[in-house]
């Protein structure tokens, strides 16, 4: 089928490649000319593994197009997917500006039937919205061309965000029921039909429930992430260990394994402005959302964990210290510093005057950008990062090690080399990465989020007594 993707942003290319690879003629357009010029001699301009492949591969055999012009992106596509950004407003709210520039864009140049599938993130009505602009838009073209406008949201994860595409778990599909939504209905089966099941995959529904069923999964994903945090807090002061609390929380059924990772927060470019976003609208429709400011408000405070359990240890001012960051990326696998929790952390070590020295696998480059950005008003601070050339390096004489991202390279590092490196063997693992007892045995003293260090149990952990009357 012919595909226009809009947007060549994580969503856009990962879905203009996987397209393409399943056989659709894949035109990809966007505004960002130097972003475009770089696809169209064959550089991937983000980090994802599995990408790069699908584009040397689609790209030469002519399935797979990169333009500016988006008069001929119009043209070719019979399908236009809109998967351009829906940042946060400064009150929290999704802002449409792209999602509704894109809609003009289709408007202004189709001349034939158009299937118009919404997969950017948006507010519930978004789709009604976009099909009242294209028949304002339109005008008496509307009659002649005829449009129809699904919504098709995304759930990939980045860093396995070809994988997710390519084998999805469903395919959620809202659309209405009108004489064009049937022909909608038959392109988006005849799209989707390169998927293994395809007739159980796809979740047909209203495009206001699927609108919905896009936030409120990563609400609820978020929620779980919060939650166990909380529990991981409690952990830790009660004595107990969350990895074996999450163990035992995973092997029920009903709850499931996935993302009971305690650690010190999430991140990323959509979690947390989903969740707000999620809140406006309850805000908007008078519906109470108790949960949800909750589920933010102890990751933002989350994002800090590691910093206290450094002041617990050093004092308030950490002046004269030196603090190695490993991992800067949201999470491992992506160059992505989206709301990377290392953004709050390293600001904040900085602030309390620390020499920060930092190392991602992939994410160094995004990173000098993103703390540029955030330090612009504080230079001095700035100079007090060190950028360093490999994992060991930023260990060199440090006073302790963060790990923020999970990078599996670090798990391969010798600990006993490590312990030579620091200045001091502590290690704080903000994401339980490590077993404590492995460390240990290195001579390195670990703290993780929620776990009991090595060599302490129930009965040597002083335990908060309290006195009842
Ligand atoms: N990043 C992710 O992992 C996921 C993101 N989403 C959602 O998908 C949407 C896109 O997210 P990302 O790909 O991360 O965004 P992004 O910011 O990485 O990319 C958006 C791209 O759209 C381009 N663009 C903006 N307006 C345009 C226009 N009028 N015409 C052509 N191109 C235009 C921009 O230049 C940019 O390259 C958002 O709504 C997001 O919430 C959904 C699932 C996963
Ligand atoms: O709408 C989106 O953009 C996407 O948001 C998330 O995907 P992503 O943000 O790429 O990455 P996740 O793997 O979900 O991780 C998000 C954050 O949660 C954290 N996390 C994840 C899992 C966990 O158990 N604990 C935890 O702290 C990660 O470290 C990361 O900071 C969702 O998982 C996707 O389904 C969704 O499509």
């Amino acid at each position: 089928m012919k595909v226009t993707v809009i947007g060549t942003g994580y969503v856009g290319l990962v879905t203009g490649a996987c397209m393409a690879e399943w056989g659709h003629d894949v035109m990809c357009l966007d505004l960002d000319a130097a972003k475009i010029a770089r696809l169209q001699r064959g550089e991937v301009p983000i980090y994802e593994p599995g990408l790069r492949e699908l584009i040397m591969r689609n790209q030469p055999a002519g399935r797979l197009r990169f333009t500016t012009d988006v008069a001929a992106s119009v043209e070719h596509g019979d399908i236009q997917f809109i998967a351009v950004g829906t940042p946060p407003d400064e009150d929290g709210s999704a802002d449409l500006r792209h999602v509704l520039e894109a809609a003009r864009q289709i408007a202004c140049h189709m001349d034939s039937f158009k299937l118009v599938v919404n997969k950017s993130t948006v507010p519930v009505g978004t789709a009604q919205r976009v099909s009242t602009l294209l028949e304002e838009e339109l005008g008496r073209r509307a009659v002649r061309c005829g449009f129809a406008v699904v919504s098709n949201p995304e759930f990939l994860k980045e860093g396995s965000a070809v994988a997710d595409f390519l084998q999805p778990d469903r395919v959620i599909i809202g659309c209405g029921s009108g004489t064009a939504d049937r022909r909608a209905r038959e392109w988006m089966t005849q799209l989707y039909a390169p998927l293994e099941r395809t007739s159980s995959q796809l979740l047909w529904m209203e495009t206001r429930s699927a609108e919905l069923t896009k936030y409120a999964a990563n609400a609820m994903l978020a929620t779980r992430i919060s939650l166990m945090n909380e529990y991981a807090n409690l952990a830790e002061a009660l004595g107990a260990d969350i990895e074996e609390v999450r163990r035992g929380l995973g092997s029920d059924p009903r709850i499931g394994a996935h993302f009971l990772k305690a650690g010190i927060g999430y991140g990323g470019s959509c979690f947390p402005k989903d969740v707000r976003a999620l809140i406006r609208m309850s805000e908007q429709a008078h519906v109470s959302h108790h949960v949800l400011d909750a589920v933010e408000a102890v990751n933002s405070r989350q994002k800090f964990k590691l910093v206290e359990k450094l002041q617990k240890r050093f004092g308030a001012s950490l002046s004269g210290r030196t603090v190695a960051i490993w991992g800067l990326a949201f999470k491992p696998e992506t160059d992505d510093m989206r709301e990377a929790p290392s953004r709050c952390i390293v600001g904040e070590l900085l602030r309390l005057g620390a020499i920060v020295r930092v190392f991602d696998p992939v994410a160094m480059p995004a990173a000098r950008r993103a703390f540029a950005q955030d330090l612009a008003a504080y230079p001095r601070r700035l100079a007090n990062i060190h950028w360093a050339s490999s994992a060991l390096d930023a260990a060199r004489g440090s006073d302790a090690l963060l790990l923020v991202t999970e990078w599996v390279e670090f798990s391969h590092i010798d600990p006993v080399q490590l312990a030579k490196t620091l200045s001091m063997p502590l290690v704080l693992d903000g994401r339980n990465a490590w077993e404590p007892s492995l460390l240990a045995s290195a001579g390195i003293e670990h703290r993780g989020i929620g776990r009991i260090p090595a060599g302490e149990t129930l009965r040597t952990r002083p335990m908060p007594l309290r006195r009842f009357s």
